[in-house]
């Protein structure tokens, strides 16, 4: 077959599971990676490999069995200096090599963006034993957050309140990291208006923003977002200024998913994921390129034109309450029957569930981003997993 291009997806769940939509309507071949079968994105990819990408010497051979043009990594996951090494033998690591391994590691990209950029940032230290926690406590001030540096999804992270709540953070952050860094950051607790995730494309036509998503957080983990996120012209440029500096410093083409903290006009940058973001979903309904498509044609060196915003949209998770590998979900003819506004959905069909995994997501478009994100809850409200075993 004569496919346009070979995709080696690192990561398959949700958001893979969208981009490889995206590449396929690009005429590309994509090979799906994950460490468990049945993953999201190996259900409509060309070929699947289960290993885990953290184990160097199976990455290196999957990338050598199937020679792709482009590597895309879809999670953080990942023996990175894998990608470095490949990316310096001449293969395509998206958006490069550089900006997985930065973005993996919180206090990496925090230096790049706290002290290389000067943007600004929350304060914050980072720490390797329990003394330098309280000392870190100190610097920023309570409440803190307390987050290993790698982990992603909240997985880890704890807001302390009072001092006697530091040892439990700390020890809850070592036991839920990943990798082998014992490191976390403390981080001065941001109490702020609203926080947001501008979606930043790079492309051969430079760089372009999608407009602003709104997003709330539950245990550090996204629960509804909507778009556009009502903002000043003066806090959106900032963000947009702030933007373009980190992924310009990264480099490389695709969509990069860029949060920030929003205070009156104060603007505070986060971290970013170079990859599509999961508040960004929403953009299945709310553009007429996703950010998926939009990952894709950057990717792939394509034309990236101007977004077409639809309207006021939103999006909603569909999340599990227990561990069960038996199980279905039901009501989407109910959570599709919204009398107002455009209503759609994604299951993802991952084949377990766990407390607090997310299995699908409700997409609307409606009048105004408080009537999408009535609209999208009450969607998700109506779908319902049933648990056999
Ligand atoms: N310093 C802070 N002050 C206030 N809230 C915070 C702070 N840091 C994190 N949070 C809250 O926790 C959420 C998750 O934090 P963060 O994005 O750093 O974690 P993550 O594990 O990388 O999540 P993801 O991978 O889903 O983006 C933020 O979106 C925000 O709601
Ligand atoms: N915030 C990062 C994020 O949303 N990542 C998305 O979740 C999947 C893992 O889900 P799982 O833990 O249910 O397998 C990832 O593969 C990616 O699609
Ligand atoms: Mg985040």
């Amino acid at each position: 077959m004569a496919f346009t291009a070979k995709i080696l997806l690192l990561g398959s769940g949700e958001l893979g599971r969208e981009f490889v939509i995206s590449a396929k309507r690009l005429g590309c071949e994509v090979i799906a990676c994950d460490s468990y079968a049945g993953a999201p994105a190996m259900q409509v990819a060309d070929g699947f490999e289960i290993f885990s990408m953290l184990d160097a010497e199976l990455l290196r051979a999957a990338i050598e069995r199937h020679q792709p043009d482009y590597i895309v990594p879809e999670i953080e996951a990942i023996r990175t200096e894998v990608l470095a090494d490949v990316e310096a033998q001449g293969r395509t690591v998206v958006p490069s090599a550089r900006a997985t391994i930065m973005t993996m590691n919180r206090d990496r990209i925090r230096e790049v963006a706290a002290v290389e950029l000067g943007l600004r940032t929350s304060r914050y230290r980072y720490a390797e034993t329990l003394e330098e926690v309280l000392a870190g406590a100190e610097h920023t001030g309570l409440p803190c957050v307390i987050k290993p540096v790698m982990s992603s999804s909240g997985k880890g992270q704890s807001t302390v309140r009072s001092p006697d709540e530091l040892e439990r953070a700390w020890n809850y952050a070592v036991a839920n990291m990943r990798g082998d860094r014992s490191r976390v950051i403390v981080e001065e607790f941001v109490d702020f208006d609203y926080e947001i995730t501008l979606l930043t494309v790079r492309s051969r036509d430079g760089v372009s923003f999608c407009p602003p998503i709104g997003h709330r957080q539950e245990r550090g983990d996204y629960q509804e977002s909507w778009q556009p996120a009502p903002m000043t012209g003066h806090a959106l440029a900032a963000a947009q200024d702030m933007a373009r500096a980190v992924v310009d410093n990264l480099g490389g083409y695709g969509i990069f998913g860029v949060e920030f903290f929003v205070k009156g006009e104060d603007v505070i940058f986060s971290e970013l994921s170079p990859r599509p973001h999961d508040t960004g979903m929403v953009t299945l309904i709310s553009q007429d390129l996703s950010e998926f498509d939009l990952h894709a044609r950057a990717i792939l060196g394509l034309p990236v034109p101007e977004v077409q915003a639809r309207g006021a949209s939103a999006s909603a998770v569909l999340l599990a309450d227990r561990e069960s590998a038996d199980f279905r979900v039901e009501g989407l003819a109910d959570a599709l029957a919204a009398q107002e506004g455009h209503v759609d959905l994604r299951i993802f069909a991952k084949p377990t569930t766990r407390p607090y995994r997310r299995m699908g997501v409700t997409l609307a478009l409606a009048n105004d981003t408080d009537s999408a994100r009535r609209i999208a809850a009450d969607a998700a409200a109506k779908l319902r997993i049933i648990y056999e075993g």
